[in-house]
């Protein structure tokens, strides 16, 4: 890796603590700025760094809200003139836009990591948040190799998979598969606000499954959606158009049964573990009493069976002290599962 102590983390929430954890753990000497000294403060305690002022940063992280990233990236690069600059806000585009014109772009990079979480702020953060994830690049036309290499060594070393792209292709991509995401889960857990308790006490794991994310930010999230309104209303206006065919046409069962095939075909598209080929997945469900050893034992018996587990959930069963532990499996293995299990007294169904 080209030598880069020390590094300045401007923004200490949950990307910019993480950032700062993983590079701590390099052993490079990590800066902290927030405007919040709270934020600082919380994070210096996880060890993510120094609250010292740094001279001549080789890089400069801004991890801030996507309305002060400009800004702060403009900032940074009139002040550490010898600094290679990245940023992590979700959208690339406005922020490109709004450094166009500025001193040092050629040391400017934007960058995505798509990782992160429904949590902010610095006691929400991770040294391993980015392992494994995509983390996307997008350079201007403007920026030096060596700047966007630092930048693709630096996601490397945090153990993401960098991905360069364009910011307006970016932007497209991120409105599709995170920002309208977040939208229509915010938009099924408002029309709750109002509903009668009885009714929400039927609530089980699909609407937690659908909902998880409207819990995020709101600060975050406002700019995200108001910076990235061309694509996120390009993918809000088509998912429109489909609610207005499906209202039109609930009683009829084969539009109604297109959509829900629409639908399945769509979740086969999302890419597998591991980013690989999507499998086909069933879920197996076992009763496990809430117990200490009990999660174990089902543990032990499934290794013994030699069927891998794929994904895993735990749900609480109303009024009793069970857990329903949903194991999904490749959906050739899960019949042996069910047997292998029902065999040792589990309660197993698919
Ligand atoms: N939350 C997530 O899951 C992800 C967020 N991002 C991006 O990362 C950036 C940071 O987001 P989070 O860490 O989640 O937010 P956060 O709210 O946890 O942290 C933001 C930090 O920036 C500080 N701040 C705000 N304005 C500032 C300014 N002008 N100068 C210095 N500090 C300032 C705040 O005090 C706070 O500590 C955003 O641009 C967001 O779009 C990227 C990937 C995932
Ligand atoms: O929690 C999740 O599932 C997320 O998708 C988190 C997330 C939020 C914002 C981003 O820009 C990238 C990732």
């Amino acid at each position: 890796m080209t030598s880069l102590p020390p590094t300045l983390v401007v923004g200490c929430g949950l990307i910019g603590t993480s950032v700062a954890l993983a590079l701590r753990e390099h052993g490079i000497d990590v800066h902290l700025r927030d405007r919040d000294p709270e934020h600082v403060a919380a994070a210096v305690e996880r060890g993510a760094g120094s609250a010292e002022p740094v001279h001549d940063p080789a890089l400069v992280v801004v991890a801030v809200p996507p309305r002060a990233t400009a800004a702060a990236v403009r900032e940074a690069l009139e002040t550490y003139p010898a600094a290679v600059v990245t940023d992590v806000a979700s959208v690339k585009g406005s922020v490109a836009r709004d450094v166009a014109g500025g001193a040092g772009l050629d040391r400017y990079v934007g960058s995505h990591p798509m990782a992160g979480s429904e949590r902010s702020g610095p006691l929400a953060a991770s040294a391993r948040l980015f392992e494994g994830r995509p983390w996307v690049i997008t350079p201007a036309a403007g920026a030096t190799d060596a700047a966007v290499r630092l930048v693709e060594e630096v996601a490397v070393m945090l153990g993401a998979v960098p991905t360069v792209m364009d910011a307006d292709t970016h932007d497209r991509a991120v409105a599709l598969v995170s920002h309208v995401p977040q939208v229509l889960s915010t938009l099924t857990a408002a029309r709750l606000v109002d509903a009668p308790p009885a009714h929400l006490a039927l609530a089980g794991q699909g609407l937690r499954d659908v909902t998880r994310v409207a819990g995020s930010d709101p600060a975050l999230w406002r700019d995200i959606i108001t910076t990235n309104a061309e694509e996120i209303g390009a993918v809000l206006t088509a998912v429109r158009d489909d609610l207005d065919t499906l209202i039109d046409a609930l009683r009829d069962r084969d539009v109604v049964g297109g959509v829900l095939e629409a639908g399945r075909v769509g979740t086969r598209a999302i890419p597998g573990k591991h980013g690989g080929e999507p499998v086909e997945l069933v879920v197996v469900n076992v009763q496990v009493p809430d117990t200490p050893g009990a999660l174990s034992r089902l543990f032990a018996h499934v290794g013994e069976s030699g069927v891998n587990i794929e994904d895993l959930r735990i749900d609480h069963e109303l009024g009793r002290p069970v857990g329903l532990v949903e194991i999904a499996v490749a959906a050739d293995r899960a019949d042996e599962l069910v047997a292998r299990l029902t065999e040792r007294a589990w309660s197993a169904y698919r």
